[in-house]
């Protein structure tokens, strides 16, 4: 049949060149071509695209919007085959890693996979002895383990250094004893836990002798290889339905605990710290901080996936907002696209520029962490607090703001917006923890805010400030300086808006250092103050992003129209947080209250610049139907006859009289009959 394009007017006007567009927002032509392909080859493949489910009619297939119509018991297993079958798929095909990660991204599905390769791996990669990499990378590799990352504990999650489980070391047998003391110290939480993993690092205390080393990471092995059982001393199972129907619920979350459980010695994972077969404690030189380093490669990740999920919820409602009509018909024609409404442009545009941003700092941010990761097989460890405070303060900046962003979007899709076949309720719903795993963002941000405090009190030592904190090297003039923005279109220059950011990052940071410097304990007023300094520290984290997106306006960047689009959405981006935060700008004192009007005068004759491109905008995240899951999204803008057919689907539609009918409606309407006889 025919396909209707409803939005091909719309994608008439682009003005540039959406496949060389296509090509910036996935890095690299290669990992375009990567992309593009996994993503077809996922969506055209109904074992990885479909659902299915055994019922009483046999075998049934579930399209993805469907999803959310299903039992968790029957997902989950459903997750099962499609991981065993993509891992089928990876191994025959002999995928690369960058195309294996890309099928998993596809699929869509948070699996048990995701524990072991986003974070069992990589904590084995960052904390094992070249011998510990060597016995165990093979197995986690060939699938040969499958391990989850088990740190988080029921009593404590962000305080890793309350966690309670125990690691004692026996000199007599040479092996460690973990062991869960209280109920408290249950682990709760570890992905991929509660029903697969058949190894997890576990997180305990170390005791040697009589004495309590603090944190360490273990390998354990929780079940057999051989029938799946627990192994004695371990009890293991699910923590139960997580928020949302599907969702993050495809995940079995785990629950954990040890009743004396023995491993041997050299399962302590040990390039921070060993324990000798005499039971000696011995600190390594690298900084103990390493045990957190598969924190940091993780915080990283999740940035570029935060850029992910953002697009697909802004495709979404870009699609729809061009399709949808609403008002405004003139002599019988047709009424205004709710996409020109300007109060529609205030909250959708904002949200496209912030996807490309979280792109562009998500390539600099996996950039820097591999630069750092190099620097630390050298044993230089001088730019590691600078990364941890980074990949923490950026998480916790784009996890935030894209959740925050998807339900906007769902919002700005009226109220089909919230019919699961939309997509934005899902996505809502699986996107929404990332503000809590791999930190709470208000924690991390604390954590970026002790970094700010401490750069600040080195500044009068003579202390060069350098990499992301640079900027506050120039302190006397960032503190002193005022916006020399005459009007509205001054604000178009790099210059004006970086030393804008820069200078109310740097004031609101002293701010904070002045009014701690008043307490005579630094930890109360430490905690005193924390809402200014998570402030403080999230101006200076929206200064990074800001600051590498006119970065990477400054690369060489080819195609027809490619880098004015993205003059404009950089403007955009950093114009709606000067709005939306314009009071820190004014109290800082480093704009007027007109200058601040002229921003946001910018701010609205930028909306007009990008709307005829907006639709092509979101195209250009390449996003495939399927991926998108969403009636409201389609490419072709069918939505109508496509959301009144997906309707007749919902279980409650199998038959007219719904089940119940007999025991609880008829009653009542007889009731009703025989009160209107009387
Ligand atoms: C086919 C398929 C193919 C492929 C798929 C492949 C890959 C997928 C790729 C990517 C993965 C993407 C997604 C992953 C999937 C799912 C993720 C889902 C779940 C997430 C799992 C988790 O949630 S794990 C648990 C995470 N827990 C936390 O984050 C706890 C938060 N708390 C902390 O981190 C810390 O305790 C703290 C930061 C709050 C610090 O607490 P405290 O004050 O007590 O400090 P300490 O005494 O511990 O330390 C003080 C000093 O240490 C510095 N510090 C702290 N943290 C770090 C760090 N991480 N790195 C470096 N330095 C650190 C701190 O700054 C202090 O320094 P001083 O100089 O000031 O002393
Ligand atoms: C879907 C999901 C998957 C997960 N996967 C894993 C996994 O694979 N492995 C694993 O080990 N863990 C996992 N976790 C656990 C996760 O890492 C923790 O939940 C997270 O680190 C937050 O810790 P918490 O639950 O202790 O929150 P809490 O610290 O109890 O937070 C509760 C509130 O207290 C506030 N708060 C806490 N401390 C401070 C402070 N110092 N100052 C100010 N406010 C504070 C927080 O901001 C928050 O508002 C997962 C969690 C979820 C939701």
């Amino acid at each position: 049949m025919e396909s209707i394009d409803y939005l091909a007017e719309e994608r008439k006007k682009a003005e540039f060149n959406v496949d060389e567009m296509k090509i910036v927002w996935a890095g690299s032509r290669r990992a375009f071509e990567v992309s593009d392909y996994i993503s077809k080859l996922v969506a055209d493949d109904p074992d990885l695209s479909f659902i299915f489910i055994e019922c009483h009619r046999g075998i049934q297939g579930f399209s993805k919007e469907e999803r959310t119509m299903l039992p968790r018991k029957e997902l989950f297993k459903n997750t099962l085959r499609k991981s065993a079958y993509s891992w089928k798929h990876i191994i025959d095909h002999q995928l690369s890693e960058e195309e294996a990660e890309r099928l998993r991204y596809f699929v869509d599905e948070p699996a048990f996979i995701d524990s072991h390769l986003g974070v069992f791996i990589p904590a084995i990669k960052g904390q094992g002895t070249k011998e510990q990499l060597k016995k165990w990378l093979p197995l986690a590799y060939k699938m040969q383990i499958i391990g989850c990352y088990a740190q988080t504990e029921l009593g404590h999650g962000s305080n890793v250094q309350g966690l309670e489980t125990t690691a004692t070391f026996d000199p007599r047998t040479d092996e460690f004893v973990i062991h869960s003391p209280t109920l408290t110290s249950s682990k709760w939480w570890p992905g991929g836990l509660g029903k697969v993993s058949t190894h997890a690092i576990v997180y305990a205390r170390l005791i040697t002798d009589g004495k309590d080393h603090g944190i360490n990471g273990f390998i354990v092995q929780l079940r057999s290889l051989e029938d799946h059982k627990p192994l004695p001393g371990i009890t293991v199972g699910d923590i139960g339905t997580k928020f949302g129907n599907g969702a993050y619920n495809t995940m079995d979350n785990g629950v954990l605990r040890f009743d004396h459980v023995r491993i041997p010695r050299d399962q302590m994972l040990m390039r921070v710290a060993q324990v000798t077969k005499d039971g000696k404690y011995v600190q390594s030189d690298v900084p103990r901080q390493l045990l957190y380093e598969s924190m940091v490669y993780t915080r990283q990740a999740l940035v570029t996936y935060a850029s992910g999920a953002l697009s697909r919820a802004v495709c979404i409602a870009t699609r729809y907002s061009a399709v949808r009509r609403q008002f405004g018909s003139q002599n019988g024609g047709q009424e205004i696209q709710v996409i020109d409404y300007k109060t529609q442009q205030s909250r959708l545009f904002p949200l496209l520029a912030s996807a490309y941003a979280f792109r562009f700092v998500g390539e600099w941010l996996k950039w820097f962490y591999t630069d750092v990761t190099q620097r630390l097989q050298a044993n230089d460890f001088s730019t590691l607090p600078e990364l941890h405070a980074t990949t923490a303060g950026i998480k916790s900046l784009t996890t935030t703001a894209t959740a925050d962003g998807i339900e906007e979007c769902r919002k700005l899709c009226g109220g089909h917006g919230y019919l699961c076949s939309s997509g934005l309720p899902e996505l809502y719903a699986v996107y929404v923890p990332a503000c809590t795993f791999e930190g709470d963002n208000v924690v991390l941000l604390l954590q970026v805010a002790r970094f700010l405090m401490k750069t600040v009190s080195q500044l009068s030592s003579g202390k060069k400030p350098t990499g992301t904190i640079a900027y506050m090297g120039k302190i006397e003039h960032l503190m002193q300086c005022r916006s020399d923005v005459e009007q509205a279109k001054d604000w178009l220059k790099p210059s004006a808006i970086l030393e804008a950011f820069e200078a109310r990052a740097t004031r609101m940071s002293v701010a904070c250092a002045q009014s701690l410097s008043k307490f005579d304990n630094p930890e109360e007023g430490f905690q005193e103050l924390a809402p200014d300094l998570v402030e403080a520290a999230l101006a200076h984290c929206q200064l990074i992003v800001v600051s590498k997106f006119i970065e990477k306006l400054q690369q060489d960047i080819p195609g027809e129209g490619i880098k004015q689009q993205l003059e404009v959405l950089c403007c955009i981006y950093a114009l709606f947080l000067l709005h939306k935060h314009h009071g820190d700008f004014l109290v800082t004192g480093y704009i007027t209250s007109k200058q601040g009007l002229f921003a946001n005068e910018q701010l609205r004759a930028l909306y007009t610049q990008v709307r005829p491109n907006a639709v092509s905008l979101a195209d250009a995240f390449n996003h495939t139907d399927h991926f998108l899951g969403s009636i409201l999204g389609r490419y072709d803008g069918n939505v109508y006859p496509k959301l009144y057919e997906a309707a007749w689907k919902d279980p409650l539609n199998e038959s007219d009289v719904p089940d119940g009918f007999d025991e609880y409606i008829r009653p009542l309407l007889k009731q009703q009959l025989q009160t209107a006889r009387l």
